[in-house]
């Protein structure tokens, strides 16, 4: 795996009486995009907050090796995204970069490069309160990128965005973590995180129950998922799958729900031991059904 951009440790947060953040641990790897899911109000902006020493609380983070404070130039090792973007309504998108631009020691070449870099030349004079959405949050990307940084961190970028926004978004964020960037996005859209993201940590209330790469907590989803058929001969089929180790049983609409034998082997079983299927499917396994099952373990568990 490539090295590490930055490390939060053990980040706990209480408000009032109520801890909304505990022990919360993250790693970010250049070239890599870390998916940060988890439910409203799992935490997950508290937690991109104090990361970033937007707001206090208990527990560090590294950025490159040092906390953000000890950075000369901070926008140079980190960018982040919270919403769209904050600016004078009248003010055009370039008008606004230059300005920006201007703010960190640029001049106004930079913030024509970050309007090539967001494909918005030809929208440069609209003002921000006549963006869409999607235009907004470019803008705002824009600005987070400005002295170029390592490390990008975006708060739900993807919220109420249009599939073309959507894409643009995906593929904006895999060239900067091509480009060796450690790139963390957080969402509550599971299944859209599935598209985005190498790695995903799993947060709820507050507490991350799981972390790792995207492919092992898909194949683990798959593990769990289950296959539902229906047959005339069910009794010999739940036989024939049990002594394959695998399990069926009968759900309250007659058709069969079948667990520990993937789909293809028991439509092989069906065939070779004469059983007709009128059905034989499985169900989609996302990293939404996932999140649900380790959200339920959770609940389980309390
Ligand atoms: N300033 C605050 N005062 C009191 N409680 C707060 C404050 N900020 C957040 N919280 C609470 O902390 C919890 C986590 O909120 P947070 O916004 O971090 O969650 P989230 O996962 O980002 O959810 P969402 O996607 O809805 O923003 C919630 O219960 C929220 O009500």
């Amino acid at each position: 795996m490539s090295h590490v951009l930055a490390e939060a440790q053990k980040l706990s947060r209480t408000f009032g009486k109520k801890t909304v953040l505990h022990d919360v641990s993250l790693t970010l790897h250049g070239g890599t995009i870390t998916g940060f899911v988890g439910a409203n109000g799992a935490g997950k902006t508290t937690a991109l907050r104090l990361m970033l020493g937007l707001l206090p609380g208990q527990g560090t983070t590294l950025f490159c090796g040092r906390p953000l404070s000890a950075w000369k130039a901070p926008a140079a090792i980190v960018g982040s995204v919270f919403g769209g973007v904050a600016g004078h309504p009248r003010h055009s998108v370039r008008a606004h970069l230059c300005m920006v631009a201007a703010g960190a020691g640029h001049t106004d070449r930079r913030a024509d490069d970050l309007i090539d870099l967001i494909g918005m030349r030809e929208a440069a004079r609209t003002s921000l309160a006549k963006l869409s959405l999607g235009m907004a949050q470019r803008v705002g990307i824009a600005q987070a990128m400005i002295a170029n940084p390592r490390i990008l961190i975006l708060d739900e970028p993807a919220n109420g965005l249009d599939p073309h926004s959507i894409h643009w978004l995906r593929d904006f964020l895999r060239a900067r973590a091509d480009e060796g960037c450690a790139v963390l996005v957080s969402s509550h859209l599971l299944a859209e995180m599935e598209q985005f993201a190498d790695r995903v940590a799993v947060l709820s209330k507050g507490r991350i129950v799981s972390e790792g790469p995207m492919r092992d907590l898909l194949s683990y989803a798959d593990s769990r998922s289950a296959i539902t058929v229906e047959t005339p001969q069910m009794t010999e089929l739940a036989a024939i799958v049990q002594a394959h180790g695998g399990r069926l049983q009968i759900n309250p609409d007659h058709t069969g729900r079948i667990t520990g034998i993937p789909r293809r082997k028991v439509g092989h079983l069906a065939a070779d031991n004469s059983i007709v299927l009128y059905q034989l499917s499985e169900n989609a396994t996302t990293l939404e059904d996932f999140y649900l099952t380790i959200a339920e373990e959770e609940y389980r568990a309390r």
